[in-house]
This record gives C-alpha cells, structure tokens and sequence, in this order.
C-alpha cells in the first residue's frame, strides 16, 4: 500500500475528483481528513466507506475561501488524527460564463474560492507539516486550463494557473523542510461541476473527438495520479506538473 500509515487531508473532498482521492487515499492505507461545504450528513456514507477499509476520518465543514477554515481544519486534523503526511487542495468552482458580460462578483467568487483558498489552505498545511519536522508532500488540483484558455472560463483558468504556480514556488519555499509540492492537471472530467456543460452532446463530443485515448475523464482517473505523488514513489518529484488529460493537451493534429 502506497500511504500505509499516513494521515491524508483533502479540501473538496465530498464529491467528484476529491471523493475518488479521498477513497483510494484510505484504499492505499492512510487516515483521511475531509473539509467541504456539505453538512456532516451528506458525507456519512463515505465516512462510513472510509471506516470499512479500516482507516480512520474526519470531516470538517468550512468555506476554504474563508482564511479561518484552514486553521480550524488543522485543528481538527491536529486533535483527532495527530499529524498530517499528505495535503490535496481541491475544491474549486467553475461558473461557466461569457467574458464580455461576467458579473465582477462572479470573477471575485471564483478568485476566492480557487486562489485564495488553495493558498490558506497550503500555507495552514505547510506550517502544521513545519512545525511536526517530518516533511510531506502537497498536491493541488490545478487544470489543463492553467495551459490553455477557455471563451466561458476567462474568470476560472487564471485561478489554475495560479495554483500551478504556487505549487512550483511553494516547492522552492519547503524543499529545506523535506516538503514536496505538486500539481495534478486534469483535462475534462465528469463531475458535478461541468454536468451542465456536459449535458450539451455536441459540446461533449467535440471535446471527447480531441483526446486521443478516445473518452472524458472520470474522477477515479485522477486518484491514482494524487496518491503517486502522495507517495514516497514520487519522493524526487517537487514542482512538477502532471496532466492528466488522456493526451488533449498534446493534441494538435
Ligand atoms: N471536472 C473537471 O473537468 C476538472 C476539474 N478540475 C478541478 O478539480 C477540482 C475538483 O472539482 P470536481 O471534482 O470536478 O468538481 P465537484 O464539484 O464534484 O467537486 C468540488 C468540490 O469542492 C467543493 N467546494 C466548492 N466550493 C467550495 C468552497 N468554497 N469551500 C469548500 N468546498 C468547496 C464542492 O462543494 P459543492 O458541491 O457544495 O459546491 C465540491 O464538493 C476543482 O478545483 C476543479 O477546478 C480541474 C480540471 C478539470
Ligand atoms: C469544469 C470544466 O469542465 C473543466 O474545468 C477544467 O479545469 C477543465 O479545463 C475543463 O474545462
């Protein structure tokens, strides 16, 4: 098992690409931390799934764009699982909307959420795996969008490539304390945030005619990839990029 005995902790971890980690996270051996903004009851059932695979978990409800839900996830973290080895930062939102006419509170909300809350959150996650001395390692959900550009998501793909640049800084700023920082960068995956995208067949076939392994994503695409650099598999890899896209990216013709 790839985390046997590790203490892994994921923001957005109720639905989509953070459930799948969060599940292979406990699958591969580690404890599992879970912050989002559902109430506690809406994650019983994989609570409970964590609890069948033998590891223990937590949840924590809290806005990550509120800088006070990172401190009260570490603590949370810190009193009831005793440590932390791996750190995802996931949760994010994607409003789809023209660029001509974007509301600024639309453009503020999406800041907010996907950059500001990637960064209280690695900042609060770094300074508890400082102040254990025992290294670890960080991951977040960044996108292909932090590459290339989107008509609809002009306010969205500058937060992804701004969490692909804090993990490449945040790797300078904690390789000294033995942390590794890196990022994942799913292609499109179906999940909750694009289903009404995705519900556009055209739209989707166009998307799915670009990626060579033939198909979207589906969330557990994306598990394997965050558990790997979770790992000490990957215990030379910091400030690396790893798109996860079945191959659109490099799709030119
Ligand atoms: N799906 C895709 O194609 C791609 C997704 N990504 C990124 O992957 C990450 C996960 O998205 P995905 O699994 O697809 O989507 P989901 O909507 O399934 O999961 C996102 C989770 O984050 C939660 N969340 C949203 N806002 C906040 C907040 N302010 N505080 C705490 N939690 C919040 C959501 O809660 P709620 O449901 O209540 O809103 C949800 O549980 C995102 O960062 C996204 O940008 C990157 C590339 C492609
Ligand atoms: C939510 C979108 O379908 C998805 O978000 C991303 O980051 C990808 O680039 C897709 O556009």
């Amino acid at each position: 098992m790839l985390l046997e005995g590790k203490i892994f902790a994921i923001t957005g971890g109720a639905s989509g690409i953070g459930k799948a980690a969060a599940l292979e996270a406990a699958r591969q051996g580690a404890d599992v931390a879970i912050t989002d903004l559902v109430s506690a009851e809406a994650v019983q059932q994989l609570l409970r799934e964590i609890g069948d695979l033998g590891r223990r978990s937590l949840y924590y409800r809290g806005d990550v764009a509120l800088a006070e839900t990172a401190l009260g996830f570490m603590a949370a973290i810190e009193s009831q699982l005793g440590g932390l080895d791996v750190f995802v930062s996931n949760a994010g939102i994607c409003p789809f909307h023209a660029f001509l006419d974007l509301p600024a509170e639309t453009l503020r909300q999406t800041v907010e959420v996907n950059l500001l809350g990637a960064y209280f959150m690695v900042q609060e996650a770094a300074r508890f795996m400082v102040r254990q001395g025992r290294g670890g390692a960080i991951i977040a959900v960044s996108s292909i969008s932090a590459l290339v550009g989107g008509a609809y998501q002009t306010h969205y793909t500058p937060t992804k490539a701004g969490v692909h640049s804090l993990m490449q800084s945040t790797a300078i700023a904690l390789g000294p304390h033995g942390i590794r920082c890196n990022s994942v960068l799913p292609g499109t995956i179906r999940t909750p945030i694009n289903a009404d995208d995705l519900a556009d067949e055209t739209k989707a076939q166009g998307l799915i005619d670009r990626i060579p392994l033939g198909r979207l994503g589906e969330p557990e695409d994306l598990a394997g990839p965050i558990v790997f650099l979770g790992s000490s598999l990957a215990g030379y890899v910091t400030g690396a990029a790893l798109l996860v896209d079945g191959g659109c990216f490099v799709n030119l013709q």
